[in-house]
């Protein structure tokens, strides 16, 4: 077991007493940016909508396939060390009625990405420098506040996702929300998804038909706490 194991819970406790309240610091770009665990988990003390709640462990059921865990995406890169989602509590409360309302029709979710560290989000414009299909530096993502969801619509019986417009992070117009030159079938599922995720709370990005942001995100601060601390956290609490 390495140092910083046996130091986390230390820092975490040492941030987190009662009446604690830290600034969130600003980063070079003027972003306020949750980088220390300590004052994580302050946020979380204050405040338990702050938590970022791994979704498997509260959704067992649902489908994962994180793609930036593996090579499978569009920086040919492994970006995260463990294939996880992550999302705050709220967030994970709207996505438990979706999948209710799914499962009722033999349906599931699958998720691509949700909580993304910020860090991720700098290397992914470093590589894409592309201000729509990537959130930039100085503006984070709304994946970084805990609060957005990359996913799709799969079959219970087969897990068969359901056809959409474009594979995963395909950075064309046919990902758009409204490109309409698709078949019928496809048109039906897209529509389908985005019916049930803004039902539920979230509002569908327009360049991105397997994005959407929950709508309460603005209560939420950008954050770069690796999937590894929030698995450490996990363990103490
Ligand atoms: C990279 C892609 N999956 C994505 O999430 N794009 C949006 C715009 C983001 O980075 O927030
Ligand atoms: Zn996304």
């Amino acid at each position: 077991m390495t140092k910083e194991f046996f130091a986390l819970p230390l820092i975490a406790l040492f941030f987190s007493g009662p009446g604690f309240c830290q600034d969130v610091p600003q980063n070079k770009y003027g972003l306020k940016v949750v980088a220390n665990i300590g004052l994580y988990q302050q946020q979380v003390n204050n405040d338990s909508a702050k938590a970022l709640i791994e979704i498997q462990k509260e959704i067992p059921n649902i489908a994962l396939d994180i793609r930036y865990a593996s090579t499978n995406n569009f920086m040919h890169e492994k970006m995260y060390n463990l294939a996880k989602a992550y999302t705050r509590l709220p967030v994970l409360s709207a996505l438990k009625n979706v999948q209710k309302e799914l499962n009722e029709k033999g349906l599931g979710l699958k998720i691509f990405d949700a909580y993304r560290p910020y860090t991720i989000t700098v290397a992914f414009y470093e590589k894409q420098k592309d201000s729509i299909f990537v959130a930039t530096p100085w503006k984070g993502s709304r994946h970084n506040r805990g609060c957005a969801i990359d996913l799709t619509i799969i079959n219970l019986k087969n897990g068969k996702e359901l056809e959409m417009p474009t594979p995963f992070d395909d950075f064309t117009e046919k990902a758009n929300t409204d490109y309409p030159h698709l078949p019928k079938k496809v048109i039906e599922n897209r529509q389908l998804l985005k019916d049930i995720m803004t039902k539920n709370g979230f509002t569908a990005y327009k360049d991105e038909w397997w994005h959407f942001d929950f709508n309460g995100w603005k209560e939420f601060d950008v954050t770069d706490i690796s999937f590894e601390d929030l698995q450490r956290l996990q363990t103490l609490n």
